[in-house]
């Protein structure tokens, strides 16, 4: 058998946290090898390893039989190994071509300040992949998927013929999975050799051949694909069997507590992103509401916490009128809010984890008194809160919150919003980046707040996860309400139909 990549052996130390532990990862030619497991059990380090951004404590990589010292990403690249983030790294005023050459050095193989035949030679590849990437498109005119194209295209024209996918498909409409599950097989169909870190059992099934599950650190075996189910998966993964239903009893709801009356909101482009948009979500409810992305759901949820400006129309909380109000009188008012963007909007990465636990209540009882900080009091909440949601990391609730896994920051922000208990919690894409154990806990949860009479406004692409939690599903599509309907009496066909507005259902006529 002949590995493309040998990971032998490898442990990685960090502060308080063995992140690899004598890991051992054996990719063969040719095949894709998924690489599955908790959040904060190890698979982006392995992985920083393999593209030179840690060196590992100990431990032998092996790259097509040949032991290496890969020091840096540039020795990475010339070893053939490229990696496909989850943050892309484009210029969005540049076009395709631009951004594909910039960066490689003068001398080196591809190097050419000759854009025509740059964009010749991504057009030859585009086709032979199946990527149909325009080379003289500007990245801001082009979708997510595209985006992702091109940064698949960057490899390409490299030469690399190791391709790591660090969770491809988070950023991805069903569309585009689909679309990407096709090319991926089209790359070692040409003999590519592809690495996926995906949290989605299903997409295992669908496209990889081989997958190692790691633990904590450690690596708990390598299996077929072919050869098992998801929950056997998910049971490797967990070490417990995962319920993947979401138990929820009929409830009658209460009063309105969140009134969205004739919102209008401007997109990044200026344009009306949400155009006359009008929704109610009541005490001991939960509204989903479903889209394709793009089409108003970030603004919405801008306007309604107050980090984007209503153009018009209003947004009431009990009652009171909040439309121009700062986000700490909505806080105040009792909004919670699970945002989209965790970097941007959820956290201060350079802030501890206890830090961030408390930032909207740290100069409230019990956590400040007489003006000064209580630390045992935000220490015992932290603690709290890290057992509760399993939070886990480095150095407990003293770890720097940037060095925490992406999960696990998730779950931190997830725990400070609900432990609030706040009336009205917006929750957009809660789940995005958990370990199927943890979105478990995480959808109980939110029903649990739903039970006790909270108002609830999830926004969430995955359209599996608005049909399990909603009592109501509310679609947009080009920033209008498209539907209005239970989620008992409709079903993925539907609601897709109405997504793409060639129906509408609930709602008056346009
Ligand atoms: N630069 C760092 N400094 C300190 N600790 C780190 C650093 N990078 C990762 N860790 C720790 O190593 C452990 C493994 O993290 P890693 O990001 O590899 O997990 P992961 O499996 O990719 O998780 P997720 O699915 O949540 O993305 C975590 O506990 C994390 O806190």
């Amino acid at each position: 058998m002949s590995y493309a990549i040998e990971m032998l052996n490898i442990t990685k130390d960090f502060p308080g946290i063995r992140a690899n532990d004598d890991v051992t990862l054996q990719v063969e030619e040719k095949s894709i090898h998924a690489l599955l497991g908790e959040n904060g059990a190890g698979k982006s380090t392995l992985m920083s390893i393999l593209f030179g951004l840690y060196q590992p404590t100990r431990g032998t990589i092996k790259v097509r039989g040949q032991e290496v010292k890969i020091t840096d990403p540039n020795v990475a690249n010339s070893l053939g190994i490229g990696m496909v983030h989850q943050h892309f790294k484009l210029v969005e005023c540049f076009t395709v071509t631009e951004n594909i050459i910039l960066g490689l050095e003068p001398k080196t193989k591809f190097y050419t300040t000759d854009i025509k035949s740059a964009a010749q030679r991504i057009q030859q590849l585009s086709e032979m992949y199946g990527l149909n990437v325009d080379p003289y498109a500007k990245i801001q005119n082009i979708s997510v998927g595209m985006q992702q194209r091109v940064e698949i295209l960057k490899m390409l024209y490299r030469n690399a013929d190791i391709l790591i996918f660090d969770e491809p498909t988070a950023v991805l409409t069903p569309q585009e999975i689909h679309e990407l599950m096709e090319i991926m097989r089209n790359l070692t169909k040409e003999g590519k050799t592809i690495i996926l870190i995906t949290h989605k059992l299903k997409e295992i099934k669908e496209v990889a051949d081989v997958c190692t599950v790691l633990r904590r650190g450690r690596c708990m075996g390598t299996i077929q694909v072919a050869e098992t189910s998801e929950e056997e998966m998910a049971k490797l993964m967990v070490g417990r069997e995962v319920d993947f239903g979401v138990e929820k009893q009929a409830q009658q709801p209460g009063k309105v507590v969140l009134e969205i009356e004739h919102l209008k909101v401007k997109n990044s482009k200026g344009l009306l992103g949400v155009k006359d948009f009008t929704l109610q979500v009541r005490a001991g409810e939960i509204v989903g509401v479903a889209g394709i992305d793009g089409n108003g759901q970030t603004e919405l949820v801008y306007a309604l916490t107050g980090l984007a400006k209503a153009e018009g129309g209003k947004v009431l909380l009990n009652g009171k009128d909040i439309t121009h109000s700062s986000i700490k009188h909505r806080i105040e008012a009792g909004m919670g809010h699970i945002p989209e963007d965790r970097h941007k909007h959820g956290l201060i990465l350079d802030f501890k984890l206890k830090e961030n636990m408390v930032i909207h209540s740290y100069n409230e009882a019990p956590y400040a008194k007489n003006g000064l900080l209580q630390m045992a009091a935000i220490d015992k909440k932290t603690d709290e809160l890290i057992e509760m949601f399993d939070v886990r990391s480095g150095q407990g609730r003293e770890t720097i919150t940037r060095s925490m896994s992406g999960g696990n920051q998730q779950k931190a922000i997830i725990a400070r919003e609900i432990d609030r208990s706040p009336e009205l919690l917006i929750v957009v894409q809660p789940t995005r980046g958990l370990d199927v154990g943890a979105i478990e806990y995480i959808h109980k949860r939110i029903v649990q707040e739903r039970d006790n009479g909270k108002a609830i406004l999830l926004v969430s692409l995955e359209l599996d996860e608005i049909m399990a939690l909603s009592d109501q599903i509310a679609v947009m599509f080009n920033g209008e309400l498209t539907g209005w309907v239970k989620a008992e009496e409709t079903d993925e066909n539907e609601l897709g139909l109405m997504m793409s507005g060639s129906i509408r259902k609930g709602v008056a006529e346009a």
